[in-house]
């Protein structure tokens, strides 16, 4: 874990030209270099305070995607941060599985059902950098959101405040701990009748502070996910890992049988992880209220609901 958060300044320090090789990438808009002023070409205002370096983790269509990108993109030069986030991205796969194993355990389903529900995702890794900003109470590094994504293990710089939760009515820092993973559930998991004490314990062993609020697609409407930001100072610089786990980019999100009923009926139509990315890159900035405004979107175009094709 060290070792990829040091990579973190190696890269964005570069020269700004390095880094704009990195900039775009054919296969998704979401990855690649986005520079200081992140997502200038995608907004026109409150840009968040941050340059970002975002790539594609799946592990089911290759297990040196990650080395190969840094070297495809970025040169020879890059080899050792390619096979140190290939390495971290492996683990964190491998954390989130386990994670997704004890969510199915706590909710009485087959311990292989979301293994094999999000084992051939279509995952996103982020690096955040947030330089030192002389205003930062007129900015965020990254601005109140919930993650459009499924769980995300967050790893913090340590000895720098910046990541807050929206909890009890107030904004709360959430402190970095050496060596704790964060883990927050976004807009797309489910998180249902769970014994969450027993999930907090679980991971509280594992010093991962998990932050839930959730509730989702899959959860069909039970909880909120957690609504967080990231906020900047004037005098250090900050960086923070983001692993987002999320399904096969085609894979149907629906609510499983036994959370549907009469008193319950379904408040989200049948949509695919693609369907709601593609919303959030090309229509609608993620934020605290994505899923609901998502949905009214989906249910005023044309495509039938709640009968998706079932997934192949
Ligand atoms: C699917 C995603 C979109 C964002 C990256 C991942 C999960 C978190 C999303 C994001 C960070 C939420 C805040 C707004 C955003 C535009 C950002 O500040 O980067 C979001 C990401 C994105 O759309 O690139
Ligand atoms: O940098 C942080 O602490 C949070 C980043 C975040 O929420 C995100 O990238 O989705
Ligand atoms: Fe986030």
């Amino acid at each position: 874990m060290q070792a990829a958060m040091n990579c973190i300044p190696r890269f964005f320090t570069l020269p700004l030209s390095d880094k704009l090789k990195a900039r775009g990438n054919p296969l998704c808009r979401n990855w690649g270099y986005a520079g200081a002023g992140a997502h200038s070409d995608r907004f026109t205002a409150n840009l968040p305070w941050k340059e970002t370096l975002s790539f594609g983790s799946d592990s089911a269509s290759s297990d040196s995607m990650v080395a190969d990108y840094f070297v495809s993109t970025l040169g020879d030069g890059f080899r050792e941060m390619g096979a140190v986030y290939q390495k971290y991205c492996e683990a964190m796969m491998k954390l989130a599985l386990s994670i997704m194993e004890l969510l199915g355990m706590s909710l009485g389903v087959d311990r292989a059902h979301f293994r094999e529900f999000f084992g051939d995702g279509n995952s996103i890794m982020r690096l955040n950098y947030y330089p030192p900003c002389q205003e930062p109470e007129l900015t965020f590094g990254t601005g109140p959101h919930c993650d459009p994504t499924s769980i995300t293990i967050l790893l913090q710089q340590d000895e720098v405040d910046g990541l807050e939760v929206f909890s009890r009515g107030e904004w709360r820092v959430v402190r970095p701990a050496r060596g704790a993973l964060i883990v927050n559930i976004g807009d797309t998991f489910m998180v249902t009748h769970i014994s969450l004490i027993n999930l907090c314990l679980f991971l509280l062993l594992h010093e991962i502070y998990v932050l839930y609020r959730a509730n989702n697609a899959l959860t069909n409407g039970m909880y909120k996910s957690c609504l967080h930001r990231a906020v900047v100072n004037k005098v250090k610089e900050r960086s923070s890992l983001a692993f987002f786990l999320c399904p096969r980019i085609n894979r149907v999100v629906r609510p499983p049988e036994c959370l549907v009923n009469e008193e319950n009926p379904r408040k989200y139509p049948d949509f695919t992880w693609a369907e709601l990315f593609d919303f959030t890159q090309k229509h609608y900035r993620a934020d605290m209220e994505t899923l609901p405004t998502f949905t009214h979107w989906l249910l005023s175009s044309s495509r039938s609901h709640y009968s998706h094709p079932s997934p192949p």
